[in-house]
């Protein structure tokens, strides 16, 4: 136990700062200074720490956190594990500033480990392992891969620690934070057994940490070389060895590391045949410690004590410290063997959350590409809807253009482009319908037949367009004299025909009269030149042509073109052979 809590101090890295407080420094620079002061002055550290807490109450929250951190280290120096716990495990939250979070959570598996609560220790190893990158401050990357290492160190992982090793090496801003790095290179080598490479390494490592002032490091690391000359039966050179540094060693006060180094000098001058040293070097490493306490500097002893009552034959005594030595033994290997089952737990546990994290993101994946699909589907349907909206607007306009088409296909067919009213071919059939009705019902059909005169020579005279407006002018004129059930069409050219239901001759002659009046009276001055403008009129009736409409016509004809050859500008009724001239 006594290495492990020397190792402890991994946790204390960095430069040796004598720390000077004034008033106008930032409570955030006292902590750095007093930070930085915890390895190489622990008992000033544990006593300025306190005297910070009255800054606290106007403190920041990460300058509160800070000093929460450092609390816990005091603690831990103080051997207090489970205050130091308590006091890290609150800032190992989201909302603590990143580096102060890694950090307690370095410190958190390092206490726990300590503590061997190996399951929870071993949870925040991996977060601290997941998390920590290149990114942190270089004393986080320093103190988070220290604990890393050391705690897979102490899980016999060897290979994965000199990972970290590494990392701690090129990340290593100071001399101090190397020393770390090479004492832990040195345990990997011990814990693998390298020994030739732990003779080549330990003691250029020692003599680094010792030109750093890392003195307890530089021991620790030689105690490595020691137990390797032990490992390797060389036990003068053991002798000599602890002859030399013995005085290194008292030095460090650590009484645990020096009963350790004590216990194995003892073992080294039995094997040489010297049991009276070595009974001397026995009582005396016994005296510095709690021998009833398992730990690796008792068990020891109880090991060197056997081996020297065996050299002397004491059997009873030998059995007495065997049966110490092999309980202890016993403790240790449960405790490994506790800490390797809490490992794998853990890292199964871990596991197990990845993978309910990663069937859980799975999941979510499905929900939203779920969600994507009904979206589309949605959108689709929208667009389906949106298609069949402006296909039906479509099929409506195109319905409707086809309708009107159509109605203006059938005025076009129906009517005269230029007068508006029917063209001959609509004027027949209006004709037939009048004329049939009005033969059922014996009413009789009055029909008159004009003829424009000379129009050829206005269309000559004046230009198409002024004849075009002269038709227009002569239909508007006679139009207004129309009943509704009047039939007005244009049969071709200049020539018109009206019949009129229900139209004696004399009705019908009338009207043919007004019509010429009308046409005579049209000012021709709007169409830019002044002519005198009049047609000729035929006039017949059902009750001399019958309700045939081509004799109707023919007849209407015939009396036209009588007035076209009495001198135009008047209006003949159809008599048999001879047609009438009324205005005559
Ligand atoms: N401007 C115009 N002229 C037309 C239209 N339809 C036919 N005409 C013309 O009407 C004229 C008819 O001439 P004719 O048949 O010789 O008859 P007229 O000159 O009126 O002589 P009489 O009927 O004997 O008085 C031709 O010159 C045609 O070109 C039309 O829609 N617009």
């Amino acid at each position: 136990m006594f290495l492990r809590l020397m190792q402890f101090c991994l946790l204390l890295t960095l430069c040796t700062v004598q720390l000077v407080h004034s008033s106008e420094q930032t409570l955030w620079l006292k902590l750095e200074q007093l930070d930085d002061l915890r390895a190489t002055h622990g008992a000033q550290f544990t006593e300025q720490l306190p005297l910070l807490e009255s800054e606290l109450a106007i403190a920041t929250r990460d300058e509160q956190n800070y000093f929460r951190l450092l609390e816990a280290y005091r603690h831990g120096l103080t051997g207090d594990l489970t205050e130091a716990y308590l006091t890290v495990k609150p800032l190992i939250s989201p909302t603590t500033e990143e580096n102060l979070r890694l950090r307690a959570t370095a410190m958190a598996t390092n206490v726990l480990v300590l503590s061997q609560q190996y399951l929870e220790a071993f949870h925040y190893l991996n977060e601290l392992t997941t998390q920590l990158n290149d990114t942190h401050a270089p004393k986080t990357i320093e103190q988070a891969s220290a604990v890393i290492a050391l705690t897979l160190i102490q899980l016999s992982k060897f290979d994965d620690a000199t990972f970290y090793i590494d990392t701690l090496q090129q990340q290593a801003e100071s001399g101090k934070a190397l020393c770390h790095a090479s004492y832990l290179n040195v345990e990997v080598l011990a814990g693998k057994k390298l020994w030739r490479e732990l003779e080549e390494k330990a003691w250029q490592a020692a003599e680094y940490c010792a030109d750093f002032g890392e003195n307890l490091y530089s021991l620790l690391i030689l105690n490595k070389f020691h137990e390797m000359l032990i490992e390797t039966e060389r036990y003068e050179e053991s002798v000599s060895f602890y002859q030399e540094q013995y005085e290194n060693y008292q030095s460090t006060r650590y009484s645990a590391l020096i009963a350790f180094t004590k216990a194995l000098a003892a073992n080294a001058y039995i094997s040489l045949g010297e049991f009276s040293t070595a009974h001397e070097l026995i009582q005396k490493a016994e005296a510095l410690i709690n021998i009833d306490e398992t730990n690796q500097a008792s068990q020891l002893i109880y090991q060197v004590k056997y081996l020297l009552a065996e050299a002397e034959n004491n059997y009873q005594l030998a059995l007495a410290a065997y049966k110490e030595f092999s309980r202890r033994q016993s403790d240790f290997r449960d405790d490994a063997s506790a800490r390797e089952q809490a490992f794998h737990l853990a890292r199964a546990q871990v596991t197990a959350k990845n993978r309910q994290i990663e069937l859980l993101n799975k999941d979510n994946l499905l929900l939203h590409l779920q969600q994507e699909v009904l979206s589309k589907e949605a959108q689709n349907a929208r667009l389906l809807i949106g298609l069949f909206l402006v296909l039906f607007l479509a099929a409506g306009v195109l319905a409707y253009r086809g309708l009107t088409g159509r109605h203006r296909f059938k005025h076009l067919a129906e009517f005269d482009a230029l007068t508006g009213i029917s063209n001959r071919y609509h004027f027949n059939q209006l004709a037939e319908q009048s004329l049939s009705t009005c033969k059922q019902k014996n009413i009789t059909m009055g029909v008159v037949m004009f003829d424009l005169d000379h129009f050829k020579q206005i269309n000559d005279q004046f230009g198409h367009a002024v004849g075009d407006w002269v038709l227009q002018q002569v239909v508007n004129s006679c139009r207004n004299f129309m009943r509704l059930d009047d039939v007005f069409g244009r049969l071709g050219g200049e020539e018109f025909a009206i019949l009129l239901p229900g139209c004696h001759a004399d009705k019908a002659l009338m009207l043919a009269e007004i019509c010429r009046d009308a046409i005579e009276d049209i000012d021709t001055s709007a169409s830019g030149h002044e002519f005198l403008l009049t047609a000729s009129f035929g006039v017949t009736s059902s009750d001399s042509s019958g309700y045939d409409l081509k004799q109707l016509l023919a007849d209407a004809d015939a009396a036209m073109y009588h007035a076209k050859k009495q001198g135009r500008n008047q209006v003949h009724f159809f008599s048999g052979r001879e047609a009438v001239n009324p205005s005559a």
